[in-house]
């Protein structure tokens, strides 16, 4: 069964959030969908929502604390609220936009592990890296898993080329096929795709050996196209 992500970034409001995640959930238990379905909305966002299908909302971010003085930040007692148990580690945006170094990553996983959440840790080349070749790729890439431990149980990855996201351009089958075959090499654990995946190229996508499932941005905000997104992929 594939695991399929919805990463919101910084878009829908509470009410927008609410609606669509009452529709995936409503649509997954009457198309009897089985993969496993994640959504990140924004903080802002989280609410007590009961959801009847195996829908699970994620947390795109916080910091390894339970609370205190972290001005903007949140911790697991925000999350707590909300019976929040999952979270993205390492999204390029906040490696390459915020400034979150290989250190400050590899501290909030260990602390997320320690309290046993389900992490989606990312990983990622930007295009530089990759116009220098497999090589330089794979070794840029396993430069992200330093202090990360791979053997944590409740781990995915997602391999989201920087220069994929958001671009409309996405990875070839190829391309996608190189990296994703060496990471499993490497670690054996699901490994997701990301980066300017569509309606249209999920279930191709999906459909590589080593690819168990995406994580989706733009593609996945409106609910009609994530729910089209959970139908071309739901007997993968
Ligand atoms: O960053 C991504 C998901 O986390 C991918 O974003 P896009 O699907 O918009 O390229």
């Amino acid at each position: 069964m594939a695991i399929i992500a919805s990463n919101f970034k910084t878009n829908h409001t509470r009410k927008s959030t609410a609606s669509f995640i009452k529709e995936v959930d409503e649509f997954i238990v009457s198309n009897k969908i089985e993969s496993e379905v994640i959504v990140f909305p924004t903080a802002t966002s989280f609410d007590f929502i009961k959801t009847q299908s195996n829908l699970k909302i994620g947390a795109q971010n916080a910091y390894p604390i339970e609370n205190g003085s972290f001005t903007g930040e949140i911790g697991t007692q925000q999350l707590d609220e909300f019976n929040i148990r999952t979270i993205l580690i390492g999204h390029s945006e906040r490696r390459h936009i915020l400034n979150e170094s290989q250190a400050t990553i590899a501290k909030k996983y260990e602390f997320y592990k320690a309290l046993g959440y389900k992490i989606i840790y990312c990983v990622g080349e930007p295009l530089e890296v990759k116009q220098s070749g497999l090589e330089k790729t794979l070794e840029y890439v396993y430069s992200q898993f330093d202090g990360i431990d791979i053997n944590y149980e409740n781990l995915i990855l997602a391999y989201e080329p920087v220069w994929a996201i958001g671009t409309g351009v996405t990875a070839t089958n190829d391309d996608i096929e190189a990296v994703h075959g060496a990471i499993k090499k490497r670690i054996n654990k699901p490994l997701l795709y990301g980066g300017s995946v569509k309606v249209d190229n999920v279930r191709e996508i999906c459909s590589i050996e080593s690819v168990d499932g995406a994580l989706i941005g733009t593609a996945s905000w409106v609910a009609d196209d994530f729910k089209q997104i959970l139908e071309n992929t739901k007997d993968l």
